[in-house]
């Protein structure tokens, strides 16, 4: 139910005997599947032919539409998401055979579940499309047939050997710290929480599943039977490198069944490509020895032939792509597209890359469990229990669902300053916390090397080398540069780069390479190389006049794209500037007006009314806009949200703004310029965007801005509050949908301070009990809802919410008198029927309730029924399909409450009648504006049950 915490069972790649597994299709119309099917299917689908001597047979008929060609419906209120079943509805899926038994293999279960249906061991399963596989036969394939194949031509295991080495050596421990080189972090002691992201066949949305681990997502689901190509977002800093350390450790020890199938894997950093590097340049420049008994040649040829291989390719964001070079090939899959390829990107870079690489699998690192800060902050500080538990009590109550302390790298930073300061000045803004590990690294310098400071004038040297550093971060990141030759970073200089290493802003690492033997220097980590780029930007707008302050931002960020690519630099340099911000906030909001505008009315009533994705292409209004291209190639990133592609430019673009404003610790700006239309509406919104939001609720501002109304915003066809739709929108709708766990605390902490809510919506929102005690979001939210008086609208839907979740948010109700609608399908609430009971007395003004899907019996139905007659005569609409009711149960209900109506309106009459009150007609009305809802259903369900009794008969 709702957003479903059921961890898919691992396939793991083992060694074991396994059982054979078969496959059963199901249609989109025939839920189940008989003995037969599998032959039928087969008989009806193969297409037996010959590609280049091998057998080909073509899966799965019924191809999912051009998802252009799609009708795209926003999700709205209660509309069930889609849901695995649905995924199964028209793939083929893989069950169990309990009777057989496979001999030892090394290959992957679900290519071998589609062997068992070819009869052959040697076909291969690739992924054609969303839901469509091809098999290919191909020659030898287990591990003993490939190891005879090839060790003629090429010393498999020496190569084996060379990376396992490496890896085991560089990324076995690491060292985050380019200042301490003693701090040190093993890679067993590293845990990130994973989703995987799952997108309906029809195109619409994204379920999450959490995972045990990244590995998990490389064996076979019943979407993707043979994932390839595996694509892993994250914000910054979330710990997308470090997770795939520890994946080719874990390779490397043999540790992890799921990769064990892998004869090789090759991780390659992608900040470290150079232009004229090939793959396999990279690959020995990055990952083998000089003195490698093979040549470039020999593994090419060997992947040529082989492909238990996986690529690993680290920080497509680190990356500029060009379209000739062998990375592009290997992700477009022109070359070794039978490789495994996993890549990570940041999410400013997700849209271009799943253009590009057609991902089968998506996944999302989410950073740190709760649970697991405290882990990490205990670890960290090792003996000295006391300052760990003082840290934790600090964070405890105020930032632990902020994306600071979810976010392993700023966490780490954190614990630093907290080892040399207890009154360290906590904040959930990013730059505060740069600053001061700056101040913490010259002060520690200074204290070294007995330099008088006095934390207000950086000593002359350090100033000039901190100036210096800057403007190479700024240059960097523009041309997309990560890493620099030493003249780059000394300009002759040496004492200047010595400062640098020594306060440990920059990192002098040996190069591995062959081609470029001279050391090389990196910035400890992307995230400092875009806080000096951001002191870089703020202190020239500072010391310029306006003018020149708007060219540079002009040439830096110009449009959409760069503004999101640099967010993180423009959200520093807000960070760091005081009134001049206002350059910054004008480029922006220049931005919107002239690039986003014609998006702005789309975005908008998308929620409301759900529209078809139209071909933007042709959209006139786009031509003349300097981020045109950026809207159409980010099409595909809206695939994985409920909200079409171009539209989520738009909603990315509000983010970076609105954590511009954040960091810069000023959100009227925003209030006025951007939310005119009093609608707040985030789809997966990110931690961090979630501690702005909540500091955004909090500003009075935000109830009193002027209204530039938007027909349609709040009215949706379904809306009890059509007519008085224009009344509802001088409040403020806030729509938060689609969140990740535990994000949403901040703003459910703070929610009771924007009393001028009239609407909100928190669907799929992972709201249940799943927290540690101070973060349980329905708890959390049941204290904040009696404080939304003017709340109208609630919608609660497809969340993870149970009856113990329901029994703390229902009776927080009682004081919402002006409440229409309620939505809460799809939560498993069943046993609280005693508490609708109590509150519907109190909600008088109710239209709508919908509690599709939640688990509740007859009685339970039957009893609310009964009390929204009574109390709600308003009432136009209750949705109680799919609860624990048989077909005659549900009839059954219909059948009283329709009868209770007739007696109620029969009884209402002739109080009327005595009294000749008006209060009693009104209420007449009320019930009957009920009856036909009911009746219309009661209807289908006496014509569906003649229907099936005359097809039993006959
Ligand atoms: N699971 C973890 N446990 C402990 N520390 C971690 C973990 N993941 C990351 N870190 C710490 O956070 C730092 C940043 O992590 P990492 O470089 O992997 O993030 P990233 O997502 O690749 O960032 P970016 O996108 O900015 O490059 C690491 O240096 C490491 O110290």
């Amino acid at each position: 139910m709702g957003q479903g915490h059921s961890k898919s069972q691992v396939n793991e790649r083992s060694d074991k005997p396994r059982k054979r597994w078969s496959l059963r299709h199901r249609s989109r119309h025939q839920r189940t599947a008989g003995p037969d099917c599998n032959a039928t299917l087969a008989a009806q689908t193969s297409e037996p032919g010959a590609i280049d001597g091998s057998d080909v047979t073509v899966d799965n008929p019924e191809l999912p539409q051009d998802p252009q060609d799609v009708m795209a419906l926003q999700l709205r209120d209660d509309e069930p998401p889609d849901r695995d079943d649905d995924l199964d509805d028209i793939i083929a899926e893989v069950v169990p055979d309990d009777s057989a038994v496979l001999p030892i293999r090394q290959e992957d279960t679900s290519i071998m579940a589609y062997r068992t249906q070819q009869e052959g061991s040697n076909n291969r399963t690739y992924n054609i499309g969303p839901q469509s596989t091809v098999h290919i036969y191909e020659g030898p394939s287990s591990a003993e047939e490939r190891v005879d194949m090839n060790t003629s031509s090429f010393p498999l295991e020496e190569c084996q050997k060379a990376l396992k080495l490496h890896y085991e050596k560089e990324m076995g421990q690491l060292h985050p710290l380019a200042w301490n080189q003693d701090f040190m972090m093993k890679t067993d002691d590293i845990f990130t929480d994973v989703d995987l992201l799952l997108q309906s066949p029809k195109g619409g949305t994204v379920n999450r599943k959490p995972l045990s681990s990244v590995t998990e997502a490389l064996v076979g689901r019943s979407d993707c039977p043979c994932p390839q190509r595996v694509l892993i977002e994250g914000q910054p800093g979330i710990g997308k490198t470090t997770t795939l350390f520890k994946l080719v450790v874990d390779w490397a020890r043999g540790e992890n069944k799921a990769l064990s199938g892998f004869d090789l894997v090759f991780c390659v950093a992608l900040r470290k490509v150079a232009q004229s590097q090939s793959l396999f340049d990279c690959i020995f420049d990055q990952l083998l020895p000089e003195d490698a008994s093979f040549d470039q040649a020999s593994l090419e040829e060997y992947l040529r032939t082989n492909t238990n291989v996986l690529i690993v390719l680290d920080g497509y964001d680190e990356w500029e792509p060009i379209e000739s070079h062998d990375i592009s090939k290997v992700l477009c899959g022109k070359i070794l597209r039978d490789c495994c390829v996993i890549v990570s990107t940041r999410p400013s870079r997700t849209s271009d890359l799943s253009k590009m690489m057609r991902p089968d699998t998506r996944l999302e690192i989410n950073g740190f469990h709760p649970d697991n800060v405290g882990t990490y902050v205990r670890k960290y500080f090792g003996g000295n229990v006391p300052k760990a538990k003082r840290l934790l009590e600090k964070l405890e109550s105020n930032f632990l669902s902020t994306g600071i302390t979810l976010t392993p790298m700023f966490l780490l930073l954190i614990c630093i300053l907290w080892e040399e300061k207890d009154d360290l000045l906590l904040s959930d803004r990013l730059c505060p916390l740069y600053d001061q590990l700056i101040l913490y690294l010259v002060t520690r310098v200074c204290v070294r090397e007995n330099i008088p400071f006095d934390n207000k004038r950086l000593p002359r040297n350090i100033n000039t080398a901190v100036l210096f550093v800057e403007k190479i971060a700024l240059d960097g990141l523009m041309q997309g540069k990560l890493i620099f030759d030493e003249d780059e970073v000394s300009l002759g200089n040496k004492e200047l780069l010595e400062t640098l290493v020594k306060l440990g802003l920059l990192h002098k690492q040996p190069s591995p390479s062959k081609l470029r033997p001279s050391p090389q220097y990196s910035f400890s980590h992307k995230t400092m190389q875009e806080y000096f780029a951001g002191r870089y930007i703020a202190s020239y707008v500072t010391d310029q006049d306006e003018s020149t302050g708007r060219t540079l931002l002009e040439e830096s960020f110009g449009t959409v794209r760069k503004v999101r690519e640099m967010d993180n630099v423009l959200m520093f340099a807000c960070g760091k500037l005081g009134r001049k911000a206002a350059v910054i906030f004008h480029h922006l909001a220049d931005l919107h007006q002239k690039d986003l505008a014609p998006l702005e009315g789309n975005f908008y009533a998308f929620y409301d009314r759900g529209i078809t994705i139209k071909d933007w292409r042709r959209d006139r209004k786009l031509d003349s806009l300097a981020s045109r291209e950026d809207y159409l190639t980010f099409e595909m990133a809206g695939l994985f949200t409920e909200t079409p592609g171009i539209l989520f430019v738009y909603q990315t673009y509000l983010e970076t703004t609105l954590l511009c404003y954040y960091e810069w610790g000023q959100m009227d700006g925003f209030i006025e310029h951007y939310l005119r239309r009093r609608v707040i509406q985030f789809s997966s919104p990110s931690p961090r965007l979630c501690s702005a939001l909540a500091s955004l609720i909090k500003c009075e501002k935000l109830g009193q801005v002027q209204h530039d109304a938007l027909p349609c915003v709040t009215n949706t066809h379904d809306s009890a509050s059509k007519s008085e739709g224009s009344q509802q929108q001088t409040g403020i709708v806030l729509r938060l949908v689609h969140t990740r766990r535990l994000c949403l605390g901040p703003i459910l902490d703070t929610l009771g301070a924007c009393s001028s809510i009239v609407e909100l919506s928190l669907r799929q929102s992972f709201l249940g009990m799943n927290g540690p005690a101070p973060t349980r979001p329905s708890l959390q939210l049941s204290r904040q809802l009696p404080n939304l008086k003017r709340l109208r609208k609630l919608v609660l839907s497809w969340n993870d919410m149970h009856s113990e979740d329901a029994r703390l948010i229902l009776p927080a109700l009682e004081s919402l008198t002006l409440l229409e609608e309620l939505y809460l399908s799809g939560n498993d609430i069943s046993g609280t029927s005693d508490i609708f009971c109590n509150i519907l007395p109190f909600l008088s003004e109710l239209k709508i309730l919908k509690v599709f899907e939640c688990g509740m019996t007859s009685d339970e139905i039957h009893r609310i029924g009964l009390a929204l007659l009574e109390h709600c005569r308003k009432m136009r609409r209750f949705d109680f399909d799919n609860n624990r009711m048989d077909f005659d149960e549900r009839r059954s209900v219909l059948k009283m409450l329709t009868q209770e109506m007739t007696c109620t309106t029969e009884h209402r009459q002739q109080e009327k009648s005595s009294s000749g009150d008006q209060s009693a007609q009104t209420s007449e009305k009320g019930v009957r504006r009920l009856h036909p809802s009911l009746l219309k259903k009661l209807d289908t369900v006496l014509q569906i049950n003649a229907a099936t009794v005359s097809s039993q008969q006959l």
